[in-house]
C-alpha cells in the first residue's frame, strides 16, 4: 500500500523504456518504483476511479524490449519515435526533436538518414549500450571483469576476453539480431564473423567493451562500431566465406560508425555520412540526446596520448616527435600535455573535443574493429587518421584481426608527427599491464 502511494504522488509525469519506468518529476523516487514491476501492481485498483488501466496498457507496450523485426511503423505507433517521423516527413534538418531542443538520437537519424532500415538498425543499437552502460556500472556485476577465462581457440592471437566483455558482446548480438536489418556481425570478442540474416542490408564490426583491462577500477571503457552494406556480389558464396569477406571491407566504405563512452556521462558519438554528433545519455527519459552537434576537432591542439613507458622501445622518429612537442619546440610553440586514460574510446573522445593525438604506436589495435570506425568518425570532425605511414581508411584489411599502429587527432599534430619518419613501433614484447 505504501508503494502505492508512492506511485501516485509521482504518477503525473513518466517514460517507460525497455529497462524500467522513468518518473521525472521524482527521480529520488526511481529506486522504488524500478521495484514497481507492472505485475506486481497491488491488484485491487479500480480502473474507472483511477484511471491507471489505459496508463499500464501503454507502459506495457512501452516497456517491453525492441523485438525482432521492429520497423519504423512500430516505433511510430509506439509514440517513443514519432518525433523523428514527423522530421522527416516535412524533410527539415532538425536541432531539436520537436522545436523544444531536445532532440534524440533517433529523432536525428530519421531527420538526417535517407535510409530507414539504418534508422532501424541504430534504435537497437543504442539500446544495446543503455544495457551495456548499466552493466558496466551495475553494483552486482562489480566482480565479473576481475575474472578472465581463457579465449576457445588455442593459437589465437586475440586477448583472453573477460566475462564483461563477452556478456556485452552478447547484448549486442542479440540486438543485431533483433533488428532485423543485419546480415553478419564481427567482433572482436570473436573468432569468425557471426551470419545473422542473408537479406539484412548491413554488416557489422564491433568491439563491445574496449578498455575492459581498466573495468575493475572503474575506469571509463567503450564501445565502438562500424557499419557497411552488404556486398550483393557475394551473396552466391557459402556462408563462411561471404560473411568474411563482408566484413573485411576497406573503412572507406563506411556507411556510419562511432563509439559509446561509459563514464560519468554515457555518450552516443556518432557519424552517419555527414559530420561527427555526440548524444548524451539522459537518465530522466532513458534516451541519448543531442549534446555536441558537428562537432569539430580543432586543427591543432596541445595535447598528446600515448602510454610513455613504453619510451625505450619506440623508433628514433617518435622519441624526437615527443620530445619535441613537450618542450614547445615543434611548429606549435607551446609545451604539450600528456593524458593517457589508456582507454581508447576516453583518450578519442577528449582528443575530439579538445585536438591534440592520440595514438597506439605499437601494432595492438585492430584494424576492422577500432581503427576503421575510429578514424571514419575523426575524419567526419574534419580530424585526420594515419598509422604513421598512410591514412587508415584506405588500408585494405587482409584478417579480421589483423593490429596496427594508429594515431588519430588534428589534423596539424598528425601531419607534424607523421614528419618525423619512423614513428611505428616495432618493438612489441606483450606487455604485462
Ligand atoms: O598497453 P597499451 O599499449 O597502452 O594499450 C592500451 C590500449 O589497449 C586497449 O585497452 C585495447 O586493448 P584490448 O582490446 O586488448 O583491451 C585500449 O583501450 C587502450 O588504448
Amino acid at each position: 500500500m505504501e508503494r502505492f502511494v508512492i506511485f501516485l504522488s509521482v504518477i503525473r509525469d513518466f517514460e517507460a523504456y525497455p529497462d524500467g519506468i522513468e518518473f521525472r518529476s521524482c527521480s529520488n523516487c526511481r529506486r522504488t518504483m524500478q521495484s514497481l514491476t507492472l505485475t506486481q501492481y497491488p491488484t485491487p485498483i479500480s480502473p474507472p476511479r483511477l484511471n491507471l488501466y489505459p496508463l499500464r496498457q501503454i507502459a506495457v507496450s512501452l516497456l517491453s524490449t525492441p523485438t525482432a523485426g521492429i520497423n519504423r511503423r512500430d516505433m511510430a505507433a509506439s509514440g517513443r519515435e514519432s518525433a523523428s517521423f514527423k522530421s522527416l516527413a516535412v524533410g527539415r534538418t532538425i536541432t531539436g526533436g520537436d522545436g523544444d531542443g531536445y532532440c534524440t538520437l533517433i529523432d536525428f537519424a530519421g531527420a538526417n538518414v535517407g535510409d530507414d532500415d539504418l534508422v532501424v538498425l541504430l534504435y537497437h543499437l543504442q539500446h544495446a549500450c543503455k544495457r551495456i552502460a548499466s552493466l558496466v556500472a551495475s553494483p552486482f556485476n562489480s566482480s565479473l571483469g576481475k575474472l578472465s577465462v581463457k579465449s576457445s581457440s588455442s593459437g589465437s592471437d586475440r586477448d583472453a576476453p573477460k566475462p564483461l566483455d563477452i556478456v556485452s558482446n552478447d547484448i549486442v548480438l542479440s540486438s543485431l539480431r533483433n533488428s532485423g536489418k543485419v546480415a553478419v556481425m564481427a567482433s572482436e570478442e570473436d573468432d569468425s564473423p557471426t551470419w545473422i540474416k542473408d537479406d539484412g542490408p548491413y554488416v557489422v564490426v564491433v568491439d563491445p567493451l574496449d578498455g575492459s583491462r581498466n573495468i575493475d577500477a572503474s575506469i571509463p571503457t567503450g564501445t565502438i562500431f562500424g557499419v557497411y552494406n552488404r556486398l550483393l556480389e557475394l551473396d552466391h558464396l557459402p556462408v563462411e566465406e561471404k560473411a568474411e569477406l563482408n566484413s573485411l571491407q576497406r573503412g572507406n566504405r563506411l556507411v556510419a560508425s562511432g563509439y559509446v563512452l561509459y563514464s560519468s556521462a554515457t555518450i552516443f558519438c556518432v557519424t552517419l555520412g555527414s559530420g561527427t554528433h555526440a548524444f548524451t545519455l539522459d537518465h530522466s527519459t532513458g534516451e541519448f540526446v543531442l549534446t555536441h552537434q558537428n562537432i569539430k576537432i580543432p586543427t591543432r591542439g596541445q595535447i598528446y596520448s600515448v602510454n610513455d613507458a613504453r619510451y625505450f622501445d619506440w623508433p628514433e622518429g617518435l622519441r624526437k616527435y615527443i620530445d619535441t612537442v613537450r618542450q614547445g619546440k615543434g611548429q606549435n610553440p607551446k609545451k604539450y600535455s600528456a593524458r593517457y586514460i589508456c582507454s581508447l574510446v576516453a583518450d578519442l573522445h577528449r582528443t575530439l573535443l579538445y585536438g591534440g593525438v592520440a595514438m597506439n604506436p605499437r601494432d595492438h589495435l585492430r584494424l576492422v574493429y577500432e581503427g576503421n570506425p575510429l578514424a571514419y568518425l575523426v575524419e567526419q570532425a574534419g580530424g585526420k587518421s594515419s598509422d604513421g605511414k598512410r591514412g587508415i581508411l584506405s588500408i585494405q584489411p587482409v584478417k579480421l584481426h589483423q593490429r596496427l599502429p594508429l594515431f588519430l587527432g588534428s589534423v596539424e599534430d598528425v601531419a607534424e608527427l607523421e614528419s618525423f619518419g619512423d614513428v611505428q613501433q616495432t618493438v612489441n614484447p606483450g606487455y604485462e599491464v
